[in-house]
């Protein structure tokens, strides 16, 4: 079999926003691959760039001239060697040139392609033998960077732990439908808005948010007879000016920010907890962690940006038992293997996740059952979203 690239193109589609998203394919003999990035909103300052000078048009320009060509012929099979050409030829630490989505894309259409050429799923050639299914954990409740008005905590997160994969994205997207009749009835005859990632939003604290995301799961929960685990995402980096972290109706120390997440652990058993603090204090991740750690998955986003450097220095601190992981951050797959490696060597669960802003590709679940993730998050409902979903659903049909 030749594994040799033929050729590779390049092209503008579009994401979940609406906003312009990079989409390459690889060629090679007998097959192809495609993969498009994704794009967040609340980024980490450590996340490669997305595109050069912050347009696409840049990046694409820069593919052209310096990386089609070097790309012909290539093994494909190679992913590491692929990868590491991808950062020589940018020639910077953050992808600056080619820019991170770009590279994210190539990275992926050659996986894609190899797994296409091999007649095999992209998560056993990923994983090896090493596969799980997870678990989705999705946005229902959500503000901070992805609405105008929402909460000032920018994603209150459900996880069904149905008996099947199908079961739990369906009773995840039953306490969405609750929800929404909780907050029609708090806000009777205006409309109720939904974010970026399709979780409710609208003008209400974050102790409300709280309370009726305990309630929907609780009516869903004994309904069924599942267990459902709350969470959150507090992207804290974007609501801390440097000495306070700002909400909506007050305003939190350092200290008073800990106690608050830890009483979210404590106080309203909340399992997932992500980005309690800004990005730089991994001591204050690590008191956190020393307190809740036995029952609650406190995990970094914008701490460590995928970044094996980062989350080598979140182990060393002990400053959380979880770490999220997303491709685009990193830029490459090879580098996103190597944090899953790292992470779970160290006894610390992954989380693969979706960005705000969303193709339809689905890669996403493909790595969370290759990387033996407990958890992927990626919504509940909304077609980008339910891409991922719906495709753990078929490759649970494979597994079972
Ligand atoms: C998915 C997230 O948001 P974004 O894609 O905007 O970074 C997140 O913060 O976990
Ligand atoms: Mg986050």
């Amino acid at each position: 079999m030749n594994f040799e690239i033929k050729d590779t193109k390049i092209r503008k589609i579009f994401d979940s926003r609406g906003n312009f998203s990079a989409e390459v394919t690889v060629i090679l003999e007998n097959a192809s691959g495609t993969a498009s990035a994704p794009a967040g909103a609340s980024t980490g300052k450590t996340e490669v760039i997305a595109y050069p000078d912050n347009n696409i048009d840049n990046g694409i320009d820069f593919f052209y001239r310096h990386v089609k060509k070097a790309l012909k012929g290539f093994n494909s099979i190679n992913q590491e060697g692929l990868d590491r050409m991808l950062h020589e030829i940018d020639g910077t630490d953050n992808f600056s040139n080619l820019g991170g989505n770009i590279a994210t894309a190539i990275s992926i259409a050659n996986a894609k392609a190899v797994s296409n050429a091999l007649g095999i799923p992209m998560y056993r050639y990923v994983g090896g033998i090493n596969y799980s299914m997870p678990r989705p954990i999705g946005n229902v409740i959500g503000g901070g960077k992805h609405s105008k008005n929402g909460t000032t905590i920018q994603e209150f997160l459900v996880s069904a732990q149905g008996k099947t994969v199908l079961d739990s994205i369906y009773y995840n997207i039953l306490i969405h439908r609750r929800i929404g009749e909780i907050l029609s009835g708090m806000f009777k005859n205006q409309s109720i808005g939904l974010g970026d990632e399709k979780a409710w939003t609208c003008d209400i604290s974050d102790e409300d948010a709280i309370e009726i995301i305990k309630n929907a799961s609780k009516d869903i929960s004994s309904e069924y007879k599942i267990k459902v685990l709350n969470g959150v995402d507090f992207a804290a980096d974007s609501f801390y000016d440097g000495n306070y972290y700002i909400y909506k109706n007050r305003k939190l120390t350092r200290d008073q920010q800990i106690d608050y997440a830890i009483s979210i652990s404590r106080d309203h058993g909340f399992y997932y907890i992500e980005d309690p603090l800004n990005d730089q204090d991994f001591d204050g991740f690590s008191e956190i962690t020393s307190k809740v750690g036995d029952k609650s998955l406190i995990v970094g986003d914008d701490l460590y940006t995928t970044n094996p450097e980062r989350i080598k220095k979140g182990i060393e601190k002990r400053s959380t038992n979880g770490v999220l992981i997303k491709v685009n951050q990193i830029g490459t797959l090879s580098d996103t293997a190597r944090s899953v490696r790292i992470a779970t060597e160290h006894g610390l669960k992954t989380v693969v996740s979706h960005r705000s802003g969303e193709t339809t590709d689905d890669f996403i679940a493909h790595l969370a059952v290759a990387f033996g993730s407990p958890l992927i998050k990626t919504g509940t409902i909304g077609g980008e979203r339910l891409a991922k979903l719906n495709e753990l659903i078929r490759i649970e049909e494979e597994l079972i």
